[in-house]
């Protein structure tokens, strides 16, 4: 049988709601066969991050060189990278084996506010992997850190987006999760157009792990050979699924649903 693969390069959240867990199931739901390589196990629930234990380089490489030398995956995703030495790690390595279709989720605070990316990181996300990016998706927080101004307004998005093509990045999605309004709107710019996804916003707390899910289903559709623009549409149905049928798992923030997608799509239950 010929199946799409994917691999993610991204930290554990034991809460399974985001990170390596997220992007597993996610990948699963999606009909791809996951592969992975852990940066970073965190202690992690609904109610916020309780410790951070990253792992070594050479357990980075040693992990991404298993995978690559043996299971070819047709795309791949990075997620937490917590410090410049794994960052250039995981650049090495994905130049060694020539991946291009690359999905940087440049993932720096967890809701609570623990930082997933050492601050003094950002410099070398910014030289070393946002060139190599086929795709790069931050939220509206990362967008402005990445770019050096606030993103208020529409303008402001599409301005942020020019500038993070200009960096190297293929394709930039800036998500509007953290925006207002009744809409969350993404924007995707290919260094030529705008395009637009829009959802109506669901009013609720249980949006733990919605920038991995979003960005593991991209990667998923880019894995089975889909243009970006069909990749970054599914993922949007994907990830407004996953939030309208939310679980209620926690006391806190808890996660979105990774499951039967599928399902409630082939029953029509899935308007969007
Ligand atoms: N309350 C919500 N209602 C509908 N869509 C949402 C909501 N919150 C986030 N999204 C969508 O989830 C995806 C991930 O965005 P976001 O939450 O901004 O990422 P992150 O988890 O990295 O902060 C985007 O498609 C965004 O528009
Ligand atoms: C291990 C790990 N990786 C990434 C995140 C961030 O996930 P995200 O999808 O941005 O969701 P929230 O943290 O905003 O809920 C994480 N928390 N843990």
């Amino acid at each position: 049988m010929d199946v799409a693969k994917a691999l993610t390069i991204a930290g554990s959240d034991s809460g399974g709601g985001a990170g390596i867990q997220a992007d597993l199931k996610t990948f699963q739901e999606l009909d791809v066969f996951g592969t992975s390589a852990l940066t970073a196990v965190t202690a992690q629930n609904t109610l916020g991050v309780q410790g951070v234990y990253p792992l070594s380089v050479d357990a980075v490489k040693e992990q991404i060189q298993s995978v690559g030398t043996d299971i070819a995956p047709g795309a791949l995703k990075t997620g937490m990278l917590f410090s410049s030495e794994i960052i250039r790690t995981v650049s090495d390595m994905i130049q060694e084996f020539q991946w291009e279709k690359l999905v940087v989720d440049p993932v720096m605070i967890a809701k609570g506010g623990s930082a997933l990316l050492q601050k003094e990181a950002i410099k070398c996300l910014k030289k070393n992997l946002i060139p190599l990016a086929y795709c790069i998706t931050p939220n509206l927080p990362e967008a402005e850190e990445i770019v050096g101004f606030s993103i208020t307004n529409r303008e402001q998005q599409e301005l942020a987006a020019q500038s993070i093509y200009k960096m190297g990045a293929k394709h930039v999605v800036i998500k509007g999760g953290h925006g207002d309004g009744e809409q969350a709107t993404d924007l995707l710019y290919d260094g030529e157009d705008f395009h637009f996804f829009t959802a109506s916003r669901i009013q609720t707390k249980h949006t733990h792990g919605t920038g991995c899910t979003y960005s593991a289903a991209i990667t998923a559709e880019l894995a089975k050979g889909r243009p970006i623009y069909d990749a970054v549409s599914t993922a949007k149905s994907f990830i407004q699924d996953a939030i309208e049928n939310q679980l209620g798992i926690g006391a806190g923030h808890g996660p979105t649903n990774h499951w039967a997608y599928q399902k409630r799509k082939a029953n029509q239950q899935i308007s969007f």
